[in-house]
This record gives structure tokens, C-alpha cells and sequence, in this order.
């Protein structure tokens, strides 16, 4: 009986042994068989990885590195290993072919000192909440028949910012065009998300703005503390608790916006007079919304607007300004179209723009030789083959529209500023349409592309278009004696200018008059 039990434990060991071999060698041998290698990469030194051979422009040496290590490399900053795309067809790859599983943004740098942290839609996982939010921006929100409805504020914000220049002008003095393009894209959204009138001052945007640019000069510090790894939690620098601090006195105040619209709300019967938070405020109180918005939510949303919103359009205009003012014949160009089109006696319009092709090229060339947003973050979702090479889930991935969009091999003189090519009677054939700007294209990707492209395009263009044609209708515009504009690439993740822009503005024409 013993020896029976005996041999039936034995026969089972031999087939549980036999199977774990079977296990592994199946493993081993479709392993060496099938799996890809991961992306070339450059030789790495201990601890900081590749970030000795970064200079202070991080896509023009990304930009760099693919010339020698191809259209995807992986590359290690410190701690922070992430995959780069450089080419339209990867791009193209990642965008469309498997837009659905690289449709996660990472969690980075500044994400633990978020007092949002969960309900941010910008770096929001792909997921329930990011699908409802991202509808509701291309249905409502920022849907053109919405953003129409706000062209009156649009127009009044280009005024001031003539109005101001023309102060400039008038006294002779210096234009901080930043200064004025921060003020000019802040204002604007300020007003389409929360009407200032709700608390009968200005001075509520002037706050937001100073929080804003705040939180994005802290938050972009904090990026480069990715390269620390899990030692970033210390907050060394002390740069997180004065996020903390920044976003705390943001959230207050627009609590207290919030509050008004609350109490408002029973008034406000037009459509026409709802701004984004009343919006959002009807979808807080529907029992049948298919997710239930919070107030952080909201908060926090709007906080996204800005940020995603505002600089990038200013810095946009900025290269716009500083490549017209580098070229005068451009320049002149551009007002001859404008003159011709609009006539001397009133400011160029939105409605105007179809009738602007030069315009439309301009703004189009700048964006294609200046991205706000140059390295667009996303997050691959499960192991997958990408170009050839193996990419694994939760991989941060980098496409580099700045080198796609400067690439050699698809652009004429790419690194020179003609815009020209975005014509319909150029030779150079840009895409299915030539002037199209939402993603369809993969080697021209300002706004990125699929499921997470940019919901703000539109409005983004509806700001630029108008507010450069009336700088160049109405003032010509001195730089010191002899020198240009410098177009020098300022560091970091953001496409800004080394130096903002100041010039002097001479009045060309009085649309006041
Ligand atoms: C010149 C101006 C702008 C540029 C160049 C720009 C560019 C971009 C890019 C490249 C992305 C990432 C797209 C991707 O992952 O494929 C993005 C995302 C985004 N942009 Fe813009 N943007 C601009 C203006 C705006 C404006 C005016 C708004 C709204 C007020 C806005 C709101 C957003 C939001 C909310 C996202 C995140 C979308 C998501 O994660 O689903 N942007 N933008």
C-alpha cells in the first residue's frame, strides 16, 4: 500500500517536473524566437545616462541623436527612460496605426505636488473620465458653433492689444510683444471660461495670470527633477511645496468664481451669455450626465485651458512676429495682402481670414518652424512592435514633431522660413490639403494627432490669425540699429524664444482715427 502511495507521488513529481521543463523550454524558444530587440540607443554613462550628450535645447538634440541612431531610439535622462520618434512614418505608426493604445499620457515631473492629482484631463490616463471630458470639448466646449459665440471678446481683445501698442508708439517706448501676447491669449480665455464680470473687476484675470505663469515656471522645473527618479519626492529645491502654494491660492479664487456663477446661475437665461463654467456648472448638476463632474473637476479642467492654452498661442505669435520683422519683404507681403483685402479704414478681422491666404501660410510656416509644443508625451499601453523594435507597456514615448517637422527629407530648405510652401500654388506638396493643421498629416503635426490631439486648434488659430494681421497692418516695427531679431530657441521642453521679443512699434495706420 506504501509503496503504491509511493510511486503515485513519484509519478506525479516526474510529470509536475517534466511540465515545468516543457514550460520553460516552450518559453525560452518562442522567446529567442519572436522577440524583438528594444530601440537602439547610444552608448549610456552610469547614472545620468544620456544626458551628457543633451544640449540646451532638448528636440533640436534629440533632433541630432536620430540622425545617427534612427527614427526611434530610446534614451535615458538619469532615471527618466523614454522612446523618441523622428520621423513622419513612426510618427504615423504611433498616431494612427496604434493611436488607441499609445492614448495615455505618463504621470511627470510636477504631477505629485498636483493638488488635482486624479482629475486632471491634460495628463489623464486614456479612460471613462478622459473620453467624457474630451467629447465635451469637441461637442461644446471648444466646438466651432461655441467658440463662435465668443468672437466678440476675441475682437475686443485684439483691440487692446492695438490700443496698447499704439501707446507703445505714441510714447516712443519699447513693446514687450510677450508681454502683450500673454495678456492678449489670458485675457481671452480667461473670459470665455469665467466672464470676469462675475465679480465686476479685472483684476480677477490679472491674478490668474500671475498663477498661471507661476505654476508653468515651477511645474517646468520640476519636469527636469524627473531625472532624479524616486529621490524627486524630497523636493530638494523646496519648487514643489511653492507649486503647492500657487495652485492652493488658484484653487481659492476660482472657488470664489465659482460661487458667483452658482448664484448667478438662475439669472442667466440666453444661451449666448454662458461662458465655459456655466457649462460645465449644468453638467455638475445633471443627474443623468454619464460622469458626474466635480467641483475639483472643474477647477482643475479650467487650470488645463490655461495652461495648454496660453503660452503656447503667445510664443506661436511671438516667432510669428520676430520671423516678419527678420523679413521685410515678407513683411511687406503680408500688409500688401491685408491692405488689399481689408482696406485702410477698419482692423483686420476673423471673418477676413479665408480671404488671407498669405496669412494663413504665415501663421502655418511659423508653427511648422516653431511647435509650442515641440515633444508630445505619450504613454504606450501594452508591449508592442514599433518600427521594428520592441516597446514595452507603460514606456514613455516622445514623438518629435520639431525634427518631423524640419526633416530634410520631406521638407524643401527646412530650416528656412518660407511660407510660401503652404500655398495652394506652391510646388511643394504638403499633404492631402495644404493648409491642413488638425493631425491628418504626419509630417506637419503643430497640434499633434488622433484621440489626443490638441482640442484647442481652433481657437487657437481663431487668436493668431487675427491679432498678427493687425500688428502688421498697423505698425511697422524697429529693432536696435543694424541687428535682428535673435531666433535663438529658448531651453527646455517649450519652443519659446531665448530672448522675448522688444521692439519699437511705429504707427503705420490709425484704425482709431
Ligand atoms: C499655438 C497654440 C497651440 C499649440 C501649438 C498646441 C499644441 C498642442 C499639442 C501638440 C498637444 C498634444 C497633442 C497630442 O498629444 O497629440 C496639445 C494638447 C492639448 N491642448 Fe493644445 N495647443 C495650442 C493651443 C491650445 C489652446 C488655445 C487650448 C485651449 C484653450 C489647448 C488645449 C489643449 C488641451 C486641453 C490638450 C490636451 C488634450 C488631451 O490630452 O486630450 N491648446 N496641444
Amino acid at each position: 500500500m506504501a509503496a503504491t502511495h509511493m510511486f503515485y507521488c513519484l509519478n506525479l513529481l516526474i510529470w509536475f517536473f517534466a511540465a515545468l521543463l516543457i514550460h520553460y523550454f516552450f518559453k525560452t524558444f518562442l522567446k529567442s524566437g519572436t522577440q524583438l530587440n528594444g530601440p537602439p540607443s547610444p552608448p549610456a554613462l552610469p547614472i545620468i545616462g544620456h544626458l551628457h550628450l543633451i544640449g540646451s535645447v532638448l528636440p533640436k538634440s534629440l533632433q541630432t541623436l536620430a540622425r545617427k541612431y534612427g527614427p526611434l531610439m530610446e534614451i535615458r535622462l538619469g532615471a527618466a527612460t523614454c522612446c523618441i520618434a523622428s520621423n513622419a512614418s513612426v510618427a504615423k505608426e504611433i498616431f494612427k496605426y496604434q493611436d488607441l493604445n499609445f492614448s495615455s499620457r505618463p504621470e511627470f515631473g510636477s504631477s505629485e505636488h498636483f493638488i488635482y492629482r486624479g482629475s486632471r484631463f491634460v495628463t489623464a490616463q486614456y479612460g471613462d473620465y478622459w473620453r467624457f471630458m474630451k467629447k465635451l470639448c469637441m461637442t461644446r466646449l471648444l466646438a466651432v458653433h461655441q467658440l463662435d459665440k465668443f468672437m466678440d471678446i476675441r475682437d475686443e481683445e485684439k483691440v487692446r492689444l492695438v490700443e496698447s501698442v499704439t501707446r507703445c508708439a505714441r510714447e516712443g517706448k519699447l513693446c514687450d510683444l510677450s508681454g502683450e501676447f500673454t495678456t492678449l491669449t489670458n485675457n481671452t480665455i480667461c473670459r470665455m471660461a469665467m466672464s470676469t464680470r462675475c465679480s465686476g473687476t479685472d483684476n480677477d484675470a490679472e491674478e490668474i495670470k500671475g498663477l498661471v505663469k507661476t505654476c508653468l515656471d515651477l511645474a517646468g522645473k520640476l519636469s527636469l527633477g524627473d531625472v532624479l527618479g524616486p529621490f524627486k519626492i524630497f523636493d530638494f529645491s523646496g519648487t514643489g511645496k511653492k507649486l503647492v502654494g500657487a495652485l492652493t491660492k488658484y484653487d481659492r479664487l476660482v472657488e470664489k468664481i465659482l460661487k458667483e456663477h452658482k448664484e448667478k446661475a438662475l439669472e442667466v437665461s440666453d444661451m449666448k451669455t454662458k461662458d465655459l463654467m456655466d457649462i460645465l456648472l449644468e453638467i455638475y448638476d445633471d443627474p443623468t450626465a454619464e460622469i458626474r463632474l466635480s467641483e475639483k473637476d472643474i477647477k482643475s479642467f479650467l487650470l488645463d485651458l490655461f495652461f495648454a492654452g496660453t503660452d503656447t498661442s503667445s510664443a506661436a505669435m511671438q516667432w510669428a512676429m520676430a520671423e516678419l520683422i527678420n523679413k521685410p519683404e515678407t513683411f511687406q507681403r503680408l500688409r500688401d495682402e491685408i491692405n488689399k483685402v481689408v482696406g485702410p479704414n477698419r482692423l483686420v478681422k476673423e471673418s477676413d481670414v479665408p480671404n488671407l491666404p498669405y496669412l494663413r501660410a504665415v501663421i502655418r510656416e511659423t508653427l511648422r518652424l516653431h511647435p509650442s509644443a515641440p515633444l508630445i508625451i505619450r504613454e504606450c499601453g501594452e508591449d508592442c512592435d514599433v518600427n521594428g523594435s520592441f516597446v514595452k507597456a507603460k514606456t514613455r514615448v516622445l514623438v518629435n514633431v520639431y525634427a518631423i517637422m524640419r526633416d530634410p527629407d520631406i521638407w524643401n530648405v527646412p530650416d528656412e522660413f518660407i511660407p510660401d510652401r503652404f500655398l495652394e500654388s506652391s510646388g511643394e506638396k504638403i499633404g492631402e490639403h495644404q493648409m491642413e493643421y488638425k493631425g491628418q498629416n504626419f509630417r506637419y503635426l503643430p497640434f499633434g494627432s488622433g484621440r489626443r490631439g490638441c482640442p484647442g486648434a481652433s481657437l487657437a488659430m481663431m487668436m493668431m490669425h487675427p491679432a498678427v494681421g493687425a500688428l502688421v497692418q498697423c505698425f511697422d516695427w524697429k529693432f536696435k540699429e543694424g541687428e535682428k531679431v535673435d531666433l535663438r530657441q529658448g531651453p527646455g521642453f517649450a519652443a519659446e524664444m531665448l530672448h522675448p521679443i522688444k521692439c519699437y512699434p511705429i504707427k503705420y495706420m490709425d484704425p482709431f482715427k
